[in-house]
């Protein structure tokens, strides 16, 4: 007889987006994201850090201060990382699993490639213009959106 204790299709995804987040260098935030088709295979992956050749020695990693010295301006987001990572052809209907709700700049790259659904672990900056425009432009153009629920196992990485 099956094991019946197996872990569903979120948890396995959202569990793939929390292990990328461990590779972020990023030490208040670090974000994963998961890209998978409608036949539940795993198109990309990506999280958050700086773009090739930035050396995460070098660029800075703060969050206040002049622009300049924090993190903002140079990170690429772990959203717009797993749709540049991706070597195929097509997303169009994929859904991305990811540990942050997206912002708006990585909610336009997530239309312009035809993803439908969001899954999100937090959502902590809801408050913000960022979330805000990221969910307005999501309900307008009908990606759907929903809290990542926890059923049966807890997701625990034993690194
Ligand atoms: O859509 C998003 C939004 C944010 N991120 C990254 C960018 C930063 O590295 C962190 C946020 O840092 P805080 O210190 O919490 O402000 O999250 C992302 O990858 N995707
Ligand atoms: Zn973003």
């Amino acid at each position: 007889m099956k094991r019946d204790d197996y872990i569903n299709w979120d948890t396995y995804f959202m569990g793939i987006a929390m292990l990328s987040a461990q590779r972020s260098k990023d030490p208040s935030t670090g974000v994963g994201a998961c890209i998978v088709s409608e036949e539940n295979k795993i198109l990309s992956l990506g999280y958050n850090g700086m773009p090739l050749g930035c050396s995460d020695d070098e660029f800075p990693w703060g969050r206040d201060g002049n622009p300049l010295d924090t993190k903002y301006l140079f990170v690429c987001h772990a959203e717009l990382n797993a749709i540049l990572n991706y070597t195929g052809t097509d997303m169009k209907g994929a859904r991305v699993y990811t540990t942050l709700f997206p912002c708006n700049e990585c909610t336009k790259a997530l239309i312009q490639v035809g993803i439908k659904e969001v899954i999100y672990m937090c959502d902590k900056y809801s408050h913000t213009d960022s979330v805000l425009a990221a969910k307005k432009m999501m309900d307008t153009v009908g990606i759907l959106y929903r809290q990542y629920e926890p059923i049966g196992q807890d997701i625990v990485l034993h690194l």
